[in-house]
């Protein structure tokens, strides 16, 4: 029975496929791209940016920076250009900011806001109309922004700022990049420094691009985690930014090269941020053979080519501590351990529960319709893997691009053809997704098999 009302004409369908083969072409860091727009727009001055993602997400940002007074121009595929503000000098926007399905837009716009004496709208679709945002308008609050209305917690909600914020020390009760960084780009604007404390270290992309465009920011290790100091009132002037391939995007032709037999694929350009980069470290100890060839620095990052080649996988335990630097990957890794020869378990995923969906509920569904068996415990998924996966499910997307994106991955590798209802969200992280797959050689269609 079909679990969701999405009309059938966008579905996706997914066949077993031969080998994959050739070169995937990623596109740009998601969170790097959202930041290069905000900074770019609180900077003096112009910021170049280069293989910038546009997806409905990031696009969503660079409107936002707009509606706040920024000039965002695209000046060619993937080069945008933005003419900032300068700091403390953003405008009000006259219209709510539509953030669409994007978390990290919406709440990293919050802190924004929140250090300006401005006042604005912030909304999104009805995915992210359900996410828990008191995560981060609690600290802004406490930092002197005002909450002057919202729907419990969740949007649409209206926040004041200050152009005073108050200097704080926050320690994050979720390991949330996201919260980390609104309260970072918050405490721009504030006369005095800023701390954040994480329990353990989450992606530092806000972190990197505060000293990139001149900002002070002092890192140090703080048990299991980080203590990140930041002083306010930078002069913050426009940069160049080069924003390297999304490993979270690389996940799904890298998984997809693993499972599909004979297969031996090159990703281009992908960021090994230690913080991004767990997805990698955990196929490897799965059996994985993944090479890194021509690795350099480029834009204040390490990127490398990663070369996959098929082969077996084994289950493993995959440890709680490493969820932030693989967070969005579990779908797509509880795909291969559905492939895997025995169990893999992967603790501490609570934090799937409050993304674009129910994350461990919706990778369950998925899991049930094409006969795998598994298990939740607690915030454990624990999935049991036989080396084949049957197929031939209907998996409801929820809304939700990386659901979407990893059923297609598994029907190449299934018996039988997956199909997904639902394949829009798709553009928000990864618009030409379908055509990269049929790239290597994958067969991926329009409408239903199921
Ligand atoms: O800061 C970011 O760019 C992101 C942080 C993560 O969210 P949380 O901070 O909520 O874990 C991640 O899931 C999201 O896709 C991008
Ligand atoms: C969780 C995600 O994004 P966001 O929080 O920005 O919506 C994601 O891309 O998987």
């Amino acid at each position: 029975m079909r679990r969701s009302d999405a009309p059938v004409q966008h579905a996706l369908t997914a066949d077993p496929s031969s080998a994959l083969s050739g070169e995937a072409v990623v596109p740009g860091d998601k969170s790097i791209s959202h930041r290069a727009l905000i900074f770019g727009a609180l900077a003096g001055g112009q910021t170049e940016i280069q293989g910038l993602l546009e997806g409905e997400d990031v696009l969503a940002t660079a409107e936002a920076m707009r509606a706040l007074g920024a000039r965002v121009v695209r000046d060619g595929e993937g080069r945008w250009r933005v003419d900032g503000v300068g700091l403390g000098a953003l405008l009000e926007p006259e219209a709510p900011l539509d953030f669409g399905n994007a978390g990290t837009g919406v709440r990293l716009a919050m802190g924004v806001v929140a250090g300006h004496g401005i006042t604005a709208t912030f909304d999104g679709d009805a995915s992210l109309r359900r996410r828990p945002m008191r995560r981060v308008i609690d600290p802004l609050l406490r930092m002197g922004a005002e909450l002057v209305s919202s729907n419990d917690g969740k949007l649409p909600l209206v926040l004041r700022g200050t152009q005073d914020p108050i200097p704080i020390e926050y320690e994050l009760p979720v390991p949330s990049a996201q919260v980390k960084s609104a309260v970072l780009l918050a405490g721009l604007n504030s006369p005095g420094t800023t701390t954040v404390i994480e329990p353990s270290p989450t992606r530092d992309h806000t972190e990197r691009m505060a000293r990139h465009f001149g900002a002070e920011v002092d890192v140090a290790e703080h048990g299991q985690g980080r203590r990140i100091v930041l002083t306010g009132r930078p002069e913050l002037r426009g940069r160049p930014v080069d924003v390297p391939a999304d490993p979270s995007s690389a996940a799904f032709p890298l998984v997809a090269a693993l499972l599909v037999p004979g297969s031996q694929i090159v990703i281009r350009n992908v960021m090994t941020n230690p913080t991004r980069f767990g997805l990698v470290h955990t196929l490897r100890e799965m059996g994985a053979e993944i090479g890194e060839e021509n690795t350099r620095e480029a834009g204040g990052e390490t990127v490398t080519d990663l070369v996959v080649r098929h082969g077996r996988l084994r289950g493993i335990e995959v440890p709680a501590a490493r969820a932030p630097s693989m967070i969005d990957e579990y779908p797509v890794l509880a795909v291969a351990a559905a492939f895997a020869e025995g169990e893999t378990v992967m603790r501490g995923l609570s934090e799937l529960r409050v993304k674009e969906s129910d994350r461990l509920a919706a990778v369950s569904a998925g899991l049930a319709a094409n006969g795998v068996e598994h298990r939740i415990e607690g915030d454990d998924l624990i999935v049991t893997g036989r080396g084949r996966v049957a197929g031939g499910g209907l998996v409801a997307t929820e809304m939700d691009h990386r659901i979407a994106m990893s059923f297609l991955v598994m029907g190449l590798a299934a018996e039988r053809p997956v199909t997904v209802d639902d394949g829009r969200m798709i553009a928000t992280s990864f618009p030409g997704f379908v055509e990269m797959i049929r790239g290597l050689g994958g067969g991926i269609g329009q409408g239903s098999a199921a």
